[in-house]
């Protein structure tokens, strides 16, 4: 902007109206001072005129006086004439008026109509005043003019001069002014006016430089203050013009893609007029199709009362988490929570409304109520803290177990329940865990409100909040204190024998691989004792499982005293011990314990009513000897136990390399035994029963023999038990019972009548198949049922009683004979041999061996055995008859029948058929009817 003309500058107006104004003041002032003047003259006047009129009435009487005195009076200094008048006439003068009337002077003095009157009046004009004085009662008036006029002027010029000067000083004083201002404001103004003009600009940095502390100084600063904060609104506004435009553009997409289901309705009649996509969405109406439409048209309200209730609920044009329920256009029940407001816009009010689908939330809320409840019922303890590990609520498991109800808890750390067991690492490490992996589970102990130390299965778990941040700790925790006792028990039972109380083979294994290994540092032996009950198997079946119980209690009394403190006895199970002897010199330890359980065993036992004989069969294995590892020992002990128990019960025997070899042939010959059932390698021989009284052959006994191309011939006293433990029995019993009834079903076509004696295992036996093969061998030979003869041993029969008397009556019941095998060596009794109901005891060749004349008291035995058969109505074989003599006594001794080597071994069918030929007679010994 260019300057303004010189008579727009301010400083040129300021100038011209201080001028005017000093000027106006002065002549103001000089016109009033000029008035004051005029009136302190005529005042002058007045108090001259009275003076020169008690001068001139003082000298009236000299008229020539008068005029000497007039001439001094004429120098008063506002005195102008003086005039007495007589009669109207001028008497005397102090001008050339003597003799002239009065009334002729008016046009040469200011004369006004001057009243001569008694009293002493004057006239005035603006510059003159004319004073009449009466003289006292002569008719003679005195008269002065005073002029104010000269006096007025000079004054008046002296004040114009004065004006003047006034004036002049004015002037320079303006000039002075107009220079110095050009520094003092004028210099700030073009500053702040160049400011101003660049901010007009545009120019918003600029900013008034510091002028000082005066005025404009001032000013400046103000500006500045006022420009910074007019950029600063600008700025706020700039960025809220922004911010309105980006608002728009954000609440428009806000309002598209809001979760909540938005809506704008015409507030009176409900019409739709927006609606968002998430609206359309869930309620399944297409936008186009749902403005200018209500929500009741639409179908959405489930009850269209709704609308009205919630209107009812909008105060202050506001509504705030309203609960609604509509239904979508599918009919899915929605549960919502509006909020909105009433707005007015064009002088039309709308709802805006949004509403939150909170089924979800409802149905977790639900949920949550359902686990709340859970958590109430739930058995196990739970508890929750905050953050800071502040107890907020507990369950009723939680004081059920701790005793602690929630008043007493709450609000406090769960240190209240601590034991005190645990030490502070442990939990350093518990929180550890819990803070890396969100959880920790653990045994720990805890203390009840009654002091006592339990053990609680506790699980914690950390719930964090969706940026990771812990909201609480949960607990739950169970009284695992009968678990603890019940792992306590199984712990044990692990590890030791019920019954006994005893280790068990477990234990005594490790104590073995602990004790071998010490032993190899320590180069020392140690002994593992194998020990088996003889004919434990009987006691248990016949005087049942508590006696056998009992007598198993009774074995280990008598033993364990005979162990020293390092050795260790268990059960290995059933009528099985095992001791370990850690730490020996040599064996001579080994001998002597054995033979001190030799010798106790030996004693018979006492148990519930009882009196009881067990033997016991021992094996011993010797580290380093017989094994490097408690599996070797082990087995080699085992093997010795087996090798004691087949030279004579009651002994032991030391594990032999050679007892190996015998455990190394046994595989062998189970392989080839294998091999061997369905061929010729396999044969029955047959010996002759014979009956005493006649001397016929009554019958013959099947007997298997095995002619091996590796083996060789294998007695059946070999491969019989081998196939009885290996399961061989099995196919080789049946073929033995089919080639038997098929043999005697060809001798019976020559007219031979007797029994078939065939050796049955129990273990064949025992097989449920066995009878169906009975029956099936029975139909397919076409013998009498009776003409069998099942051969049991009494041994093996004891072992099983129970099993094997269900097994007689279902034999008895095919009415097949029974015979009882090797009597005299199974302790079988009177009572066992009438429930077995067989038909026949063969008496073991151990007792015929001894029969002689000399010797007495095994005659004894087989007459009593005779005598006891014959009561039970029992035929009685004499099994091992070698000699004459022997057969001699048992004829004696009315024994029925007698089979030997002295009245013919066993042989091929093909030479029976020749006995049985030659005999020519048919003996029927023992056939029923
Ligand atoms: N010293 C001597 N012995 C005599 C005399 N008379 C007969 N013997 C033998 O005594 C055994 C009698 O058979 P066992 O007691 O049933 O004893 C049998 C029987 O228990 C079993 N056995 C044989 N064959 C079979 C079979 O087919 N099945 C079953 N399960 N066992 C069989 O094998 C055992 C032994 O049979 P073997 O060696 O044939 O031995 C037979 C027989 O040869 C004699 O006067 N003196």
């Amino acid at each position: 902007m260019a300057n303004p003309p010189l008579w727009q500058s301010l400083r040129v107006r300021l100038l011209a109206m201080m001028v005017v104004m000093i000027l106006g003041v002065a002549i103001i002032g000089i016109w009033l001072e000029n008035r004051a003047d005029m009136a302190a003259l005529q005042r002058q006047a007045q108090d001259e005129a009275a003076l020169v009129a008690s001068l001139v009435h003082a000298g009236m009487d000299d008229t020539r006086d008068l005029s000497a005195e007039f001439a001094a009076l004429a120098k008063q200094p506002l005195l102008s004439r003086l005039l007495i008048v007589e009669q109207g006439r001028v008497v005397e003068s102090s001008g050339p008026f003597n003799g002239q009337l009065l009334a002729d002077l008016n046009s040469k003095v200011w004369l006004p109509a001057v009243a001569l009157d008694k009293e002493p009046h004057s006239y005035a004009s603006d510059s003159q005043s004319l004073f009449v004085f009466p003289f006292a009662d002569d008719g003679r008036y005195l008269l002065l003019w005073f002029d104010t006029q000269p006096s007025a002027d000079t004054q008046f010029a002296n004040r114009i001069r004065l004006l003047g000067l006034a004036l002049v000083v004015v002037i320079v004083a303006g000039i002075a002014f107009y220079v110095v201002s050009q520094r003092l404001l004028n210099d700030p103004l073009n500053i702040l006016v160049a400011v101003l003009q660049r901010r007009i600009k545009g120019e918003r940095q600029a900013r008034v430089p510091a002028l000082g502390t005066h005025e404009l100084g001032q000013l400046g600063h103000w500006l500045n203050q006022t420009m910074d904060s007019e950029d600063a609104a600008l700025e706020a506004l700039r960025l809220s013009n922004l911010e309105g435009e980006d608002q728009k553009a954000r609440f428009l997409r806000i309002f598209k893609v809001m979760p909540d289901l938005v809506t704008v309705t015409v507030l009176d009649d409900g019409t739709l007029v927006d609606v968002n996509e998430n609206w359309v969405k869930t309620t399944g109406w297409p936008k186009q199709e749902a403005i200018g439409k209500t929500a009741t048209q639409l179908g959405l309200w489930l009850d269209p009362a709704d609308r009205e209730k919630l209107l009812g609920q909008i105060r202050d044009n506001l509504l705030h988490a309203a609960r609604i329920q509509f239904q979508s256009r599918w009919g899915d029940k929605i549960e919502a929570e509006a909020s909105g407001c009433v707005f007015e816009e064009q002088g039309k009010r709308y709802l805006l409304l949004s509403l939150r689908d909170i089924s979800d939330r409802l149905r977790k809320e639900r949920d949550l109520h359902l686990l709340a409840q859970v958590v109430e019922v739930s058995l196990d303890g739970v508890m929750i803290t905050d953050a800071s590990q502040s107890i907020l609520a507990v369950n009723s498991a939680f004081t059920a177990i701790t005793g602690f109800s929630a008043d007493d808890v709450v609000g406090h750390t769960p240190r209240v329940l601590s034991s005190g067991y645990q030490e502070r690492q442990f939990y350093q490490r518990m929180w550890q865990q819990i803070h890396i992996q969100g959880m920790w589970q653990g045994e720990i102990w805890n203390k009840r409100k009654s002091g006592e130390i339990y053990p609680q299965w506790l699980s914690i778990r950390s719930v964090k909040d969706d940026d990771g941040q812990v909201l609480h700790y949960v607990a739950v925790f169970s009284d695992i204190t009968d678990r603890k006792a019940a792992e306590a028990r199984i712990a044990f039972l692990a590890y030791h024998d019920p019954l006994t109380g005893l280790p068990n083979r477990t234990w005594l294994v490790d104590k073995c691989e602990n004790a071998i290994s010490q032993a190899r540092q320590q180069q020392h032996m140690l002994a593992l004792v194998y020990l088996d009950l003889d004919r434990f198997k009987s006691v248990n079946d016949s005087l049942g499982h508590d006696i056998g119980d009992a007598l198993l209690n009774e074995v280990v009394k008598r033993i364990k005293p005979l162990c020293m403190a390092d050795e260790l006895l268990s059960r290995q199970g059933g009528d099985e011990f095992l001791i370990l002897l850690p730490n020996i010199e040599n064996c001579r330890r080994v001998e002597m314990l054995v033979e001190r359980i030799l010798a106790v065993m030996s004693e018979p036992f006492s148990v519930g009513g009882h009196r009881l004989w067990v033997s016991t069969s021992i094996g011993v294995s010797v580290f380093p000897e017989d094994g490097d590892n408690a599996a070797q020992l082990l087995r080699k002990a085992d093997t010795a136990l087996y090798h004691a128990k087949d030279s004579g019960r009651s002994t032991f025997s030391f594990f032999a390399r050679d007892m190996d070899k015998n455990l190394t042939e046994r595989l062998q010959m189970e392989a080839a035994l294998k091999e061997a059932i369905g061929t010729e390698q396999l044969q029955l021989y047959y010996q002759p029963q014979v009956l005493i009284s006649t001397g016929q052959v009554v019958g013959v006994e099947a007997l298997m023999r095995w002619q091996s191309p590796e083996l060789g011939s294998v007695s059946p006293g070999r491969f019989i038990p081998l196939a009885e433990e290996t399961g061989l029995i099995m196919p080789l019993g049946a073929w033995c019972l089919e080639e038997a009834c098929r043999q005697l079903a060809q001798w019976r076509q020559l007219g031979f009548n007797g029994l078939m004696a065939v050796n049955i295992s129990v273990r064949q036996i025992l097989r449920a198949d066995f009878f169906d093969l009975l029956e099936e061998v029975l139909a397919q030979s076409a013998i009498p049922a009776d003409r069998l003869e099942l051969e049991l041993t009494e041994s093996l029969m004891m072992d099983n009683v129970e099993a094997s008397l269900e097994v007689v009556q279902r034999l008895k019941g095919l009415d097949v004979s029974l015979a009882i095998d090797d009597f005299g060596t199974g302790y079988s009794s009177l009572s066992y041999l009438k429930r077995f109901a067989v038909d026949c005891l063969k008496i073991d060749q151990s007792f015929i061996r001894g029969l002689r004349e000399d010797n007495q008291q095994a005659r004894s035995l087989i007459r009593a055995i005779v005598q006891m058969a014959h009561n039970l109505e029992l035929n009685v074989v004499a099994e091992g008859v070698e000699t004459p003599e022997q057969l001699a006594i048992l004829t004696a001794e009315e024994v029925d029948v007698a089979q030997g080597y002295y009245l013919g071994k066993p042989m091929p069918a093909s030479e029976v058929e020749v006995i049985l030929r030659s005999q020519g007679v048919t003996l029927r010994v023992n056939e029923k009817g």
